[in-house]
C-alpha cells in the first residue's frame, strides 16, 4: 500500500492541479492533499481561506477512485521542522509529490522520496494568472474544475479579491499602516 502526499496553496485549485492528481493516482493507492499556507487568506496572493479551499479541493477530486484526504497545513517560521510539522497533521505517507524546489529539498533532507510531475498546460494553468484574470474580469472559469468556479461564486470570492486588490487592504494591514 502506497500513500502519496501533494501540497499546494491552491489559490485557487485549477485544472493543472487536477491533472497532477490524475497523474499521482496512477502511482498510489491513497492520496493526501495538503492545503498549504492554511493560516493565510484575504491577500491578493492568497485570497481564499483554508475552509474555502477544502471545499474546492474536496469537490474537485470527489470522482477520483482512490481514497483521498484533504488536510490544511499552516505555515511555520522554521523550514527545518516543516516536514515534521506536516507529519504531525497528516495521515502518514510514503512519497511526496511537488514541483516546488524548496518543498522538494525539505522532504528529501528528511529522507522522504519525492517525485515531480510534468507541468500541464502551464501557459494557461497558473494560479497567479487566474487571479489576474479574475481581477481583470477576463475569462477564467474554463481553467478550473466546474465545481471550483461554483464554490468561488458561492462565497463571492472574485468580489473579495477585487476589494482586497482595489483598496490594497491586506498590504496596508501587513505593513502596519492600519495600526
Ligand atoms: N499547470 C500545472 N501543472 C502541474 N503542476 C502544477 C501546475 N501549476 C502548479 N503546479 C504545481 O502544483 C503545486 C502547487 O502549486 P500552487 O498552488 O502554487 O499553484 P500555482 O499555479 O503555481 O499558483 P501560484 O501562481 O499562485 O503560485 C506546485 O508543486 C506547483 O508546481
Ligand atoms: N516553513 C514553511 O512553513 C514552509 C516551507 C515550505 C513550503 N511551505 C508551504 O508549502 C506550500 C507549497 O505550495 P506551493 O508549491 O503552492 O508554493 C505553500 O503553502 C508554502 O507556504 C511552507
Amino acid at each position: 500500500m502506497t500513500r502519496g502526499f501533494y501540497i499546494g496553496r491552491f489559490q485557487p485549485f485549477h485544472n493543472g492541479h487536477r491533472a497532477m492528481v490524475d497523474h499521482i493516482v496512477d502511482e498510489v493507492d491513497e492520496l493526501v492533499l495538503g492545503i498549504g499556507s492554511a493560516d493565510v487568506s484575504h491577500t491578493v496572493r492568497n485570497p481564499f481561506t483554508a475552509g474555502e479551499r477544502v471545499m474546492m479541493v474536496s469537490k474537485a477530486v470527489r470522482d477520483v477512485d482512490v481514497p483521498t484526504y484533504v488536510v490544511p497545513i499552516e505555515d511555520i517560521d522554521r523550514n527545518a521542522v516543516w516536514v515534521s510539522h506536516i507529519q504531525s497533521m497528516s495521515p502518514s505517507f510514503d512519497v511526496a509529490y511537488s514541483n516546488n524546489p524548496l518543498v522538494v529539498q525539505l522532504f528529501e533532507e528528511r529522507g522522504i522520496e519525492v517525485r515531480d510531475s510534468p507541468m500541464f498546460d502551464r501557459d494557461r494553468l497558473e494560479g497567479s494568472d487566474i487571479r489576474d484574470r479574475m481581477l481583470a474580469d477576463d475569462t477564467w472559469t474554463d481553467r478550473v474544475p466546474d465545481v471550483v468556479a461554483e464554490v468561488i461564486d458561492e462565497f463571492s470570492g472574485v468580489q473579495r479579491l477585487r476589494t482586497i486588490a482595489k483598496d490594497d487592504v491586506s498590504e496596508r494591514w501587513e505593513s502596519g499602516e492600519d495600526d
